[in-house]
This record gives structure tokens, sequence and C-alpha cells, in this order.
């Protein structure tokens, strides 16, 4: 069980010419991962994230600030210190970073060879790997012979091959298509939840964060500007990267276009309703509308899951005379966040 903490980490590279400013990759940011947590890190290109992930693991040194991986204190540790920390920290890569003329298992046992694990010890603990990630029946093959949710799954039993407390994965399912991504969030989880493996993830891709992560980091040009539980962030974002990362995973509004169009079709008082884990249930919204007489159908939107909770946007047609409708508008915003699409 591993606690990840960074305390106002930075990182400057030197500018391109002489005289000018350095380069602020990564500004006094302060993220601390509890022990079997499971941290999503989300930014556009050019945020910051790689580089984070690259001063967690000591590929490169922070410029200020403290990093701590358990007992050990990252950002004070002598180069030779690190090489012995670096087993503990399992790292993915979206490229994989496999050997390729390599078989499986030897790709798996490498890192076991590099701390000095005895042979025959390896080749126990390979299998056992191997069969953990689903890829029992396939340690004699080369690499290049695998698709790419296996390749990952490779990836992830190496990284798991000297029993690290936490894994930092850089962008582990962008290469992957939809349906293999999934594969390998569903065994990211079980790392999580059947070995207590801490998660340090980094993606710009905000159903990785919806799926899997406990809790979310949103990094833009360098700084950390929102940070919560996944599913507080996600319902209700408070800074404009945020909101637009948001869109993309959770059911939308109509835009524009779309609702001109929905306009078309349904001549009632279009209205767009927003549902929260926690908040008012379906059924009392739709016994709201009964009760003023006022018809109801489903237009745009629907329920999805965030960190486990329900979330819900959903626009609806309500159709009544303007008495009913009004009545029922102020009842419903009452019980919900709802918003009048004019
Ligand atoms: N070795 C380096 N030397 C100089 N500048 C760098 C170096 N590495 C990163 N940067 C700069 O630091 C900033 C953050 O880059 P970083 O790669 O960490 O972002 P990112 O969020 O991971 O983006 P991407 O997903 O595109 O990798 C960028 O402006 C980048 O150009």
């Amino acid at each position: 069980m591993t606690r990840v903490q960074l305390i106002g980490v930075g990182k400057q590279y030197p500018g391109r010419g002489k005289a000018s400013d350095p380069i602020v990759a990564v500004d006094d940011v302060s993220i601390d991962v509890a022990s079997g947590e499971i941290h999503a890190v989300i930014g556009y290109s050019g945020a910051g994230k790689s580089t984070l992930l690259r001063l967690v693991n000591g590929l490169e040194r922070a410029t200020s600030g403290t990093i701590l991986v358990g007992d050990d204190e990252i950002t004070a540790l002598p180069e030779r210190a690190l090489r012995g920390v670096r087993e503990r920290i399992g790292m993915i890569f979206q490229q994989f970073n496999l050997f390729h003329s390599r078989t499986v298992a030897k790709n798996v046992e490498y890192p076991l060879v590099v701390a000095g694990v005895p042979a025959e010890e390896r080749r126990a603990r390979v299998a056992e790997l191997l069969d953990f990630v689903g890829l029992g029946d396939r340690a004699g093959a080369y690499v290049e012979q695998l698709s790419g949710g296996q390749k990952q799954r490779v990836g992830i039993a190496r990284a798991l091959a000297t029993n690290p407390g936490v894994i930092l994965a850089d962008e582990a399912t962008s290469a992957l298509d939809p349906e293999t991504s999934q594969e390998v969030l569903a065994l990211l989880r079980r790392i999580n939840q059947e070995l207590g493996v801490t998660i340090l993830l980094i993606t710009h891709e905000m159903d990785v964060v919806r799926e899997l992560a406990h809790r979310v980091t949103v990094m833009d040009g360098g700084r950390a500007v929102e940070q919560g539980g996944v599913f507080e962030v996600f319902s209700s974002p408070k800074t404009e990267t945020t909101r637009r990362f948001v869109s993309t995973a959770l059911p939308t509004e109509p835009n524009p276009e779309h609702l001109a169009e929905l306009r078309e079709r349904h001549r009632g008082t279009l209205v767009t309703l927003t549902l929260k884990d926690g908040g008012v249930d379906q059924p009392v919204v739709f016994q709201t509308l009964a009760d003023r007489g006022v018809g109801v159908s489903i237009i745009h939107g629907g329920i999805t899951d965030v960190g486990g909770r329900s979330f819900g946007r959903l626009t609806l047609e309500l159709i009544g005379n303007d008495l009913q409708v009004e009545h029922a508008v102020a009842a419903l915003g009452q019980q919900a966040e709802l918003e009048v699409l004019r």
C-alpha cells in the first residue's frame, strides 16, 4: 500500500534561445494520492502531464517541491538510490515499450532479471503474472504476434513483476480501440481492487477518468486548475477547461444546430434537466409533471455512470397548456437543476 504525494512541485526547462524565458512545464502542483486510490491527471496536450509522471519516477528532476512515493522522497534521493525505488513503481506506456524481438515471457521477466531474482523464482513469477493478465497460453509468443490489447497486458504484467505498490500509467489505453480499452481498464481496476495497488494515471480521455478513477486533477498550462472526487468535479466543473473535458464524457444539452432541428419536430416547451445521484429521482420528476397535467417526452440526453454514481442530463419536451407548463417548470426547478431552452 503506497501513498504518493506531490507538494508544490515545479519543473522548468531552459528556454530555447539564449535570452528566452525558461519553459514552465509544471507549476506548483500538489496532489495527494491516498494508498489504494486511482488518481487521474487530465489535460490537453502540453498541459504538463507527461512531465509530471517523469518527475514521480525520478526520470527527471523537479526544479522545486517535494515528491514522496511511500516513504521514499524521490526529490531528495541520488540517482543510484532511485534505481532501487523504481522496482516499487510500475510503469505502463501508451506505446507499450516492449522488446519486440523477445517473447512475452522474456519481456515480463526483464525487471526480475534487473532486480537479481533467481531463475527459478523468475519462472514461477512470470507464469503467475501471465495467468493474472489472461495470457497464460502466450508465454512463448513474440510481441509482434500480439494484438494491441495483448501487448498492453504484457506491459501490465511487466509493470507488476516486482510487486510495486504504485503503478504510473501514461495514456495506457489511448492507442487501443474502444473494446480493447475497456478490457485494459477492467484489468487496471482488478489490479487496484485485488492487489491494492495505487494507480496514478495521465490521460486526455475523459471516459477513462469517468470509468476508472476515484479522484481527478485537471491540468492546464502546467498548473492543477481543479481537483477532487470524480463525481464532484464532473457534476460541478468550476473551470472552463474542466467544462470542456466534461462535455466529452457526459450527456449534454443539444448544441444550437441540434436544438433548431429538435424545435422543428417538437413544438412543446423544451427544458434540460440535470439529475445527480443523491438528488431527485426520475419517478419524482415524472410524477411532478403528471400531477400538473403535463405530458412529457425525452428528446435528447441520457444517464451515465460517473465514478460509480449516476449522472443524467435529459432534454424534455413538455406538452400542456401555458399555465400547466409554467407551473410544472416552477415545480421542477425546485427539485433539480433545470434550464428552459429558449
Ligand atoms: N525536455 C523538454 N525540454 C523542453 N521543454 C519540454 C520538455 N519536455 C516537455 N517540455 C514542454 O513542457 C510542456 C509540457 O509538456 P508535457 O509533454 O509534459 O505535456 P503533456 O500534457 O504530457 O502533453 P502531451 O500529451 O502532448 O505529451 C510543453 O510546453 C512542452 O513543450
